[in-house]
C-alpha cells in the first residue's frame, strides 16, 4: 500500500477538540471550585453568561419566562431572570410545587431573584405569554425520566411556538448518551457550561440541542485537565489534516488499488456507486468483482474502474491478491452468490492480512456466522446493523450510541462506523471521533455504498484504519453537507455526493 494520505505519528496532535459527559464535567467543577472557591460564584457566572447568549440572539424579546428546576440548573436560570429584571424586561420564573430549590445555592439565587421582586408562578397547564422561553429544569443533574407533572411542563415549553434557550442541557436528554427516556426538551440553541457534552451532538441530541454555544465560566484550564473525554469531534475544517496536498511525483500505484465486492442481481448499483466514489475519493485503481449481468452499465459510468464477473467464484480469485484494499458487502446479498463471496473473501484477506471494509450484507453475514476478522478490519454498521452484530435492538443501540460504538470495536476487535445523525468511529479500547457534519438528507438508500468506497479509497492511500475511517467518514458527511447546500437536503442521492467528492477531498491546506 502506498502513502499519499498521512497517519499521525504517534504523539502527533490529534485534530479537532474534545467532548465530555456528566462526570467529567463534575470533576472539572470540583477542580474549579476548589480553585476558585464558592459555588455560587460560578452559578451567578453561568447565569449571567445565559443572559448574555439571550440579548445577543434575541435583543427584541421583552416577556422572558424561565423554566426552573430543583437544582443547580434551576439556580441559573433565577440568575438570568435577576439579571433581565434589572435590565428592565419582564422576567417570570414558573416551577412546578416540587421544584421549589434543593440546593444551598439555588435557594440563594432565587432569594436574590425574589428580593429583586421577581415573580414566580406555580405552573398549572399553561404558560405565560412569552417572547422567549429559557429551559432551567435540569441539567447534568437528570437522574431520570420526568414524570407525569414534569413532562406536562416540558411538552408544554415545546408547544409554546416561541425560541427556547436551554441552560447546559435541554431538560430530559441525557448529554452522555444523546437519548432521552421520556419527554425532553426541544431547544432552539443550548449554551452548554464549562465542556461540550457528546450526547448533545448525536443520537437524538442534535434536534433537542439546536445550535451549541459554549461559556466556560472563566474557569482555569488547568481544572479540565481532571476530566476525562469521552469523544473527539471533527469537522469540514478537520479534513485538510489527513489530506495534505500529493507530492508532485506521484504516480496511480502511489494511490493504491481497492477492489469493491458485491452486486448480486437486483442490487448491482450499489457496488458501483462505491467504485464511483472510491475513484473520486482518490484511489489510484478501483476493480470491481460482480455479477455479469452489471459489467457493461458499470463500465458506462466509470470506465476508469476494472471489472471482474464473479458469476464463479474462483473466478476473482487473481483480484483478491492483487487488491491493497477490499471492500465487501454493497449489494452482495444473503443468497448462495453472496455467501460464497463472503467467505472466499474473508479467507483470502485472512491469510494475506489484506485490509478490510465491511458494509451492509457483509455485516449481516457477519453477524449471522461470527467470524475473526484480519487486523485493522473498518465496520460500517447502521444503527439496525450494529444490533445485530451485537446481539441487542435497534433501539438499545440507539439508547447509547457511544457505548454502543465502543462496544462493537471490542467485540469485532475492528474500526467501527456507527452511522447516523452524530456518526461515531471508534477503534478497539480507544477514544472514539463524532463526526460534526452531515445532514438529514443522507438517510437515503445508498449513501452506505458511498462511505464504503471513500473508506477503502483513503485506506488505499496509506491512512490506517482507524483514521481512514475517521477522515472517511468525515469526508463522506462534508460532501452531503455540500451537496445539500445546492438545491436542499430531501432528494439528496448518493450520486450527488460523488460528484462533489473531488472538491471536498482537496481541501485548501491549513497555512
Ligand atoms: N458543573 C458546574 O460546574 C456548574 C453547574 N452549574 C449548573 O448546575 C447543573 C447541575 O446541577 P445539579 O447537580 O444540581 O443538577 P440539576 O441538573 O439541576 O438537576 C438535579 C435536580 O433535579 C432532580 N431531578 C433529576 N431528574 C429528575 C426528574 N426526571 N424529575 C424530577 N426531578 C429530577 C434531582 O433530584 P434527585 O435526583 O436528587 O431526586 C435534583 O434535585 C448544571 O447542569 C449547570 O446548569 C452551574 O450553576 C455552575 C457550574
Ligand atoms: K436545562
Amino acid at each position: 500500500m502506498s502513502a499519499s494520505c498521512a497517519t499521525p505519528a504517534p504523539g502527533a496532535s490529534l485534530p479537532g477538540s474534545l467532548l465530555y459527559d456528566a462526570a467529567a464535567l463534575r470533576a472539572i467543577e470540583a477542580a474549579a471550585l476548589a480553585h476558585a472557591g464558592e459555588a455560587t460564584a460560578l452559578m451567578q457566572r453561568a447565569g449571567q453568561a445565559g443572559w448574555r447568549t439571550l440579548l445577543s440572539h434575541w435583543p427584541q424579546a421583552r416577556r422572558i419566562v424561565v423554566v426552573c428546576g430543583p437544582g443547580n440548573n434551576g439556580g441559573d436560570g433565577y440568575v438570568l431572570a435577576t439579571q433581565a429584571l434589572a435590565s428592565g424586561c419582564d422576567a417570570v420564573v414558573v416551577r412546578l410545587e416540587p421544584h421549589a430549590p434543593r440546593t444551598e445555592p439555588s435557594r440563594a439565587m432565587c432569594a436574590a431573584f425574589e428580593a429583586a421582586s421577581g415573580r414566580i408562578e406555580a405552573f398549572g397547564g399553561a404558560l405565560p405569554p412569552a417572547d422567549i422561553l429559557v429551559d432551567a429544569l435540569f441539567g447534568i443533574g437528570l437522574s431520570r425520566a420526568p414524570d407525569h407533572a414534569t413532562a406536562a411542563l416540558i411538552d408544554a415549553i415545546n408547544a409554546a411556538g416561541v425560541p427556547v434557550l436551554a441552560l447546559d442541557t435541554p431538560s430530559g436528554l441525557s448529554g452522555d448518551r444523546g437519548s432521552a427516556d421520556g419527554a425532553a426538551v426541544r431547544a432552539t440553541r443550548t449554551l452548554q457550561f464549562l465542556a461540550p457534552q457528546l450526547g448533545l451532538q448525536t443520537g437524538d441530541g442534535p434536534d433537542h440541542a439546536g445550535a451549541l454555544s459554549l461559556d466556560v465560566l472563566g474557569v482555569d484550564a488547568h481544572c479540565f485537565e481532571a476530566a476525562q473525554a469521552q469523544a473527539r469531534r471533527i469537522d469540514a475544517q478537520d479534513l485538510a489534516h489527513w489530506l495534505q496536498p500529493r507530492p508532485r511525483n506521484a504516480h496511480k500505484g502511489s494511490h493504491g488499488r481497492v477492489l469493491c465486492i458485491g452486486g448480486d442481481h437486483g442490487t448491482g448499483g450499489a457496488v458501483m456507486l462505491a467504485a464511483g466514489a472510491a475513484l473520486r475519493a482518490g484511489a489510484g485503481l478501483v476493480e470491481v468483482a460482480t455479477q455479469g449481468v452489471h459489467i457493461a452499465p458499470l463500465l458506462a459510468r466509470w470506465p476508469e474502474a476494472m471489472v471482474r464477473r464473479t458469476d464463479n467464484v474462483s473466478a476473482f480469485a487473481g483480484a483478491l491478491d492483487a487488491a491493497d484494499v477490499i471492500a465487501l458487502g454493497p449489494g452482495l446479498g444473503q443468497g448462495s452468490w453472496g455467501h460464497a463471496l463472503f467467505d472466499e473473501t474473508l479467507d483470502a484477506a485472512s491469510a494475506a492480512d489484506t485490509p478490510l471494509v465491511l458494509d451492509a450484507d457483509a455485516l449481516n453475514l457477519l453477524a449471522a456466522r461470527p467470524r475473526g476478522l484480519p487486523a485493522g478490519a473498518v465496520l460500517t454498521p447502521h444503527p439496525g446493523e450494529a444490533a445485530r452484530l451485537l446481539e441487542t435492538d435497534t433501539a438499545t443501540v440507539q439508547h447509547d450510541r457511544p457505548d454502543a460504538v465502543r462496544a462493537l470495536a471490542a467485540r469485532w476487535n475492528a474500526v467501527v462506523v456507527l452511522k447516523g445523525a452524530g456518526t461515531l468511529v471508534c477503534a478497539p479500547g480507544g477514544l472514539p471521533w463524532l463526526i460534526a457534519a452531515g445532514n438529514p438528507g443522507m438517510a437515503t438508500g445508498g449513501m452506505g455504498d458511498v462511505l464504503t468506497g471513500v473508506i477503502a479509497a483513503l485506506r488505499a492511500q496509506g491512512l490506517d484504519a482507524e483514521h481512514a475511517a475517521a477522515c472517511g467518514a468525515l469526508l463522506h458527511a462534508v460532501a452531503g453537507d455540500r451537496a445539500a447546500r445546492t438545491a436542499g437536503e430531501r432528494g439528496l442521492l448518493p450520486g450527488d455526493l460523488i460528484d462533489v467528492l473531488r472538491a471536498c477531498a482537496n481541501p485548501e491546506p491549513h497555512p
